[in-house]
């Protein structure tokens, strides 16, 4: 169907089309969760073991957001967390073509007007905090849809589709978005508080040398929650000042789409060691020196100064 307004939309530069096709397929990808949820058959799967898990709504999200995504450009490059799985998706899976009308809120910053389709790497990670998933910790739980250019993030999508499952009076569900100088949407960004600091990390995967950099900081608070897109939401609404990851275990599904949304508003997201994170196509998927983010207004530079060395020995680079 065509709808009015589809002849300008080839004027609207690729980075903002995929944007706002992927708000509307990360809602799609949402219902598909939440309905497999409800009907209470998880099929849940290891992957490398206890705290790697994979379930039926991981598996069905990826497939809606891979077709849909594919469907509608067909020379983007994807890249997401599970297997892929070319199998047809259900009719009613395939959402209607074109940016969601929340996206045409923002105005793409002219350093990204000029990237075509295919030099869009696209990161997927279809259910981030699957673990929580499984125990009933539905807050944790977010679809990332990542837009990576030249290396960078270029905008992210990050759905939340159990925001607010805990008041059933309020609207349930949301979507977040950004585009890396254009600005954000779908939520009120918070600064944390001044006169403590607080750091989130992880729930389900520590290890000594996450506890060694997080005793380091002297924080007031830790927040130890599951989920990579949750933890930089916490950054983004002003409730945790760092997310601090002295770990492997992180891939690049999991930050892309955090990394663009935090940058749109001036946070920062790299490695523990500081250097900046990659997205090209052909990169390791595992953030292997760990991962780093401050939100908007905290000094980032603090944080990695204070990470102990046997921390940063512990997480050196491959090629030195
Ligand atoms: N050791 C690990 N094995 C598998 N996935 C990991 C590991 N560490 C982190 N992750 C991924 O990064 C996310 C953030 O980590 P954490 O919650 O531990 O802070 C996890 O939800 C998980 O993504 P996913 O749930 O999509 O598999
Ligand atoms: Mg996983
Ligand atoms: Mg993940
Ligand atoms: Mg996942």
């Amino acid at each position: 169907m065509s709808h009015p307004g589809s002849s300008k939309m080839t004027s609207v530069p690729a980075v903002q089309r995929v944007m706002g096709a992927s708000v509307r397929i990360a809602d799609r990808a949402a219902e598909i969760i939440r309905g497999i949820l409800r009907a209470g058959d998880l099929g849940i799967v290891q992957k490398t073991g206890i705290n790697d898990l994979q379930t039926e709504a991981d598996r069905s999200a990826q497939r809606c957001i891979v077709a849909n995504l594919a469907r509608q450009f067909p020379r983007l490059t994807i890249i997401g967390e599970e297997e892929p799985d070319d199998r047809p998706v259900p009719d009613d899976w395939i959402v209607e073509s074109g940016a969601d009308p929340r996206a045409e809120t923002l105005q793409c910053p002219e350093g990204l007007t000029g990237i075509t389709e295919d030099q869009i790497v696209v990161w997927v990670d279809p259910l981030d905090g699957t673990k929580e998933f499984t125990q009933g910790l539905l807050d944790h739980v977010t679809v990332l849809i990542g837009i990576a250019a030249g290396g960078e993030p270029a905008a992210g999508v990050i759905n939340q589709p159990y925001f607010n499952y805990q008041h059933p009076s309020e609207p349930q569900g949301r979507t977040i978005f950004g585009l890396r100088g254009g600005g954000v949407a779908g939520f009120e960004p918070r600064a944390p508080p001044a006169d403590s600091r607080i750091v989130t990390t992880t729930r389900s995967h520590s290890t000594g040398l996450v506890q060694s950099a997080l005793q380091a900081l002297q924080p007031d608070q830790v927040l130890a929650v599951g989920g990579a897109g949750h933890k930089v939401m916490l950054l983004l609404e002003g409730r945790a000042h760092a997310y601090v990851f002295a770990s492997p275990g992180c891939k690049k599904w999991d930050t892309c789409a955090p990394e663009a949304i935090l940058t749109a508003l001036g946070g920062r997201l790299t490695d523990i060691h500081g250097v900046q994170l990659r997205y090209e196509a052909d990169v390791q998927h595992m953030n292997a020196t760990g991962v780093l983010a401050t939100a908007p207004g905290v000094e980032h530079d603090w944080y990695v100064q204070r990470i102990p060395a046997d921390v940063r020995d512990g997480l050196k680079p491959k090629s030195g």
